[in-house]
């Protein structure tokens, strides 16, 4: 399939180092406000919609997760980046993986947030079939009940609000396809091709991808590191923007700042 131009901002300084952050399914580039401001000080950073996702096109299916690789360096080459620091959560991380392993010139430093490198189909399979019959709307609490805490989604209720309104937003076939394209994720082998300074982040209360799912990419990725977030739930990048983005930022600027 031909990539498609996504849609994108850009935050920071124009000649800093580009880092490129991917959104997980459901979700559009308005996940990573809480780790915008602080990245824009040293670097280029770049929030996309992934296909299927808010401004994005949502081209007919099927779609694989190559498809979204391919979208990415598609996105890479219009900036005019030869190379980037990727950052992607769950679909999003699968996304990055998948771009490390397979075109590893492109790629400086990896973060993998609440991912997994093989989900149980089923779920995902299932949920494609639910927003096709009734829409995105239906499983906007389940799903945005996977991304807080119980005990922080009970304190913050306008951004419990303001997330089901972003997947109730969702367009229904784009997500099914995205949710399609999870189902069949398979990077185990990809692991190990991975050369990218990677960090791996894990909600430690996330019951959409739990710890276990981190830990095996960052056992099968050489020389990765594991930083636990808790309470923090599949979106821990919200829950504790604090303790995600300094984890980013001491990632990223472990390159010296040339990406
Ligand atoms: O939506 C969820 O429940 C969890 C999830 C899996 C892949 C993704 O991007 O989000």
């Amino acid at each position: 399939m031909t990539a498609v131009e996504v849609s994108y901002t850009e935050d920071g300084p124009a000649g800093a180092p580009v880092v490129v952050l991917s959104n997980s399914l459901g979700a559009t580039r308005g996940m990573w406000d809480p780790q915008v401001p602080a990245l824009a000080e040293r670097y280029r950073v770049v929030t996309y919609d992934t296909r299927g996702h808010g401004e994005s096109p949502s081209p007919a299916g099927p779609y694989g997760l190559d498809d979204l690789v391919d979208d990415l360096v598609a996105l890479l080459d219009r900036l005019g980046a030869r190379r980037a620091h990727v950052a992607g959560l769950s679909l999003g991380g699968m996304t990055a993986m998948r771009l490390a392993a397979r075109e590893p010139d492109r790629v400086d430093r990896l973060a993998l947030l609440a991912t997994s490198a093989r989900p149980d189909p089923q779920g995902f399979l299932d949920r494609a079939a639910a927003v096709r019959a009734d829409g995105t709307a239906s499983i906007a609490p389940a799903v945005v009940a996977r991304w807080l805490t119980p005990q922080y989604a009970a304190g913050h209720p306008e951004l419990v609000a303001r997330l089901e309104g972003m997947v109730a937003a969702a367009d229904d076939e784009g997500y099914a396809l995205c949710a399609e394209v999870v189902a069949a994720v398979d990077l185990v082998a990809d692991l190990g091709r991975i050369t990218a300074p990677t960090l791996v982040v894990s909600g430690a209360e996330d019951p959409a991808l739990p710890p276990a799912h981190q830990q095996a990419i960052a056992d099968g990725i050489a020389g990765a590191s594991l930083v636990s977030v808790s309470p923090g739930a599949h979106l821990p990048n919200l829950e504790q923007p604090l303790e995600v983005t300094g984890a980013l930022l001491g990632h990223l600027d472990a390159a010296g700042g040339h990406a």
